[in-house]
């Protein structure tokens, strides 16, 4: 296909070959593969949208669409070789919305209604920002706001808050899709609603989300954030456990976030995710008598506002006394509520100047069923890793009842499983522990172990090469993905980076 063809195609926006808009859309956080698009759109409106993806589908020779979010995927998810890429959330366009009829608008707030309508590409950060100002916010988040809505939408998007509101699809009221026939459909649990169950944890490959109405609640003001140290991973197990089954209970009798990590590293237990404790005064493990020279920490926070400020203290002591962790490990912390949710830019921008952000990142995430989280800790925490990670390791559990079984996601068995974030980052330093081939050889490891062990574990931001994994990786729900795949994307140029579906045989990607 050659480019230029492209460009004549109408389009508000802007249709790209320029090398620096390119190379932008080649690459994606994780560092690990690259793929040069034809050409890259900054679409002006939901009806660039349209536009490119029916020329896509309605030309004999065909070629490629992926949307690109904020490029944080790790292996190539957003990217195309014979096609192009639409820059969602690029460059000057970023923070606004543009309405399907192709007129420019902001995040809009239905403070009545308790939502917010957002551009597909809007990076959570300008929701929040935006929302605040009306004194709400959304539920359910990640740990991490530079990240589009149709990004994390498209996967599930989750954090310490997900045990009590679900992940960010079980928090969405409507959609806008642009489907991979070039229709642009609203879509919600009342119209379309098998299109928008389809693209919610969709991997993107039923449709664009050119945008989203998302639940809202009123913002708290402030956060009080603990963080509490065990030696037993059943003791530590058992409370969070605990603290999520009580999700049901009035605000006042639950904490607002739970999450934890793993510390397996001999020396210091800060990591870049957190500068909790002081560097100045940093925690040994060997100080605290960890079992196996793991130990893990339990994090948690209680949000609240002038109304509660007399009681705060209360409320987050009856809900310790409960707990059954290292006494006198209990590190208390107390911040804006924005601040708390933004807190990973922090360590992002610390990075950032040591020059330890642009590094590979061969992230391996899963979800574990609570019934074999001890099996996977004695056999990776405390087997596999050794005494050196290369990043954060973080561990929580969820409820599945948060969870709606007809959206594309897939979860492990049981009521409660856990979420395990090995978020490493690879160095070029000449220890091999860091480098990019053993962490990789590592995941591996992790997944051999996890297979021949039987614990059947799902992968969250799943990536696999062929499709045989894919069907695996759905099981039951193979069937109704594929189905689906047919109905709303049926040459399957949709998010190729995915690896899931081959594009329809008029035209092969050199990548295929
Ligand atoms: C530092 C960091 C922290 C993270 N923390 C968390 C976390 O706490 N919780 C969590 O759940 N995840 C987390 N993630 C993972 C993140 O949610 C996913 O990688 C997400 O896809 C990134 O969003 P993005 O906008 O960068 O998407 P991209 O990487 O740009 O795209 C991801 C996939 O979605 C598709 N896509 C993008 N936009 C759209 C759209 N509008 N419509 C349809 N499909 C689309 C793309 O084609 C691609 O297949 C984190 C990632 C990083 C790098």
């Amino acid at each position: 296909l050659d480019p230029t063809e492209l460009l004549r195609l109408g389009v508000d926006g802007q249709l790209t070959v320029d090398s620096s808009d390119v190379d932008t859309a080649s690459l994606d956080f994780g560092l690990m593969s690259r793929a040069e698009p034809l050409a890259v759109l900054h679409p002006a409106s939901a009806e660039d949208v349209v536009r490119l993806v029916q020329a896509a589908y309605g030309s004999a020779q065909g070629f490629t669409v992926s949307a690109r979010g904020h490029g944080h995927s790790i292996n190539g998810q957003a990217q195309t070789t014979n096609g192009v890429v639409i820059e969602m959330s690029g460059g000057s366009r970023g923070g606004v919305w543009l309405s399907p009829a192709g007129k420019v608008d902001s995040p809009r707030v239905s403070e009545k209604l308790g939502y917010v309508d957002v551009w597909g590409g809007e990076l959570w950060i300008d929701v929040l920002k935006t929302t605040l100002q009306y004194g709400v916010a959304p539920k359910s988040w990640t740990d991490y706001l530079y990240l589009s809505v149709g990004g994390t939408l498209s996967n599930a998007g989750i954090s310490g808050q997900a045990f009590n509101h679900g992940p960010q699809i079980s928090n969405v009221h409507e959609l806008d899709v642009v489907t991979g026939k070039g229709e642009l459909l609203t879509c919600s649990e009342a119209q379309n609603s098998e299109l928008f169950h389809a693209v919610l944890g969709g991997l993107g490959q039923f449709g664009i989300i050119t945008r989203a109405r998302i639940a809202l609640e009123p913002a708290p003001q402030r956060v009080r954030w603990i963080r509490v140290l065990y030696s037993n991973f059943s003791a530590f197990t058992r409370d969070q456990e605990y603290l999520i089954s009580l999700h049901g209970q009035p605000a006042h009798q639950k904490f607002d976030y739970v999450e934890g990590s793993v510390i397996v590293d001999e020396g210091f237990i800060n990591n870049w995710r957190s500068s909790f404790f002081s560097p100045r005064n940093p925690v040994k493990i060997s100080s605290l008598g960890a079992d196996g020279g793991v130990l893990y920490c339990l994090e948690i926070t209680k949000n609240y506002d002038e109304s509660s400020i007399d009681t705060i203290d209360q409320e987050v002591e009856a809900l310790l006394k409960k707990l059954d962790f290292i006494p006198a490990s209990v590190f208390t912390t107390d911040l804006p509520y924005v601040d708390f949710l933004d807190r990973v830019h922090k360590a992002e921008l610390k990075l950032r100047s040591k020059g330890l952000w642009d590094v590979p990142h061969p992230w391996l995430n899963l979800f574990v069923p609570k019934s074999r989280i001890a099996d996977f800790d004695k056999g990776v925490f405390k087997g596999i890793l050794g005494n050196k990670t290369s990043g954060p390791i973080l561990i929580y559990p969820m409820n599945k009842n948060k969870w709606d079984d007809r959206t594309s996601v897939v979860t492990p068995e049981g009521d409660v499983f856990y979420l395990v974030a090995l978020l490493r980052s690879a160095l070029d330093t000449g220890d091999e522990t860091k480098s990019l081939e053993y962490l990789t050889n590592q995941n591996r490891q992790i997944l051999r172990f996890c297979d021949e062990a039987g614990i059947g574990v799902k992968q969250y931001l799943p990536h696999y090469t062929t499709q045989q994994e894919w069907v695996d990786h759905y099981g039951d729900k193979w069937g109704l993905f594929n189905q689906r795949k047919m109905e709303f994307d049926p040459r399957r140029i949709l998010a190729t980076g995915q690896r899931i579906f081959k594009p329809s045989s008029s035209f092969k990607p050199a990548s295929w």
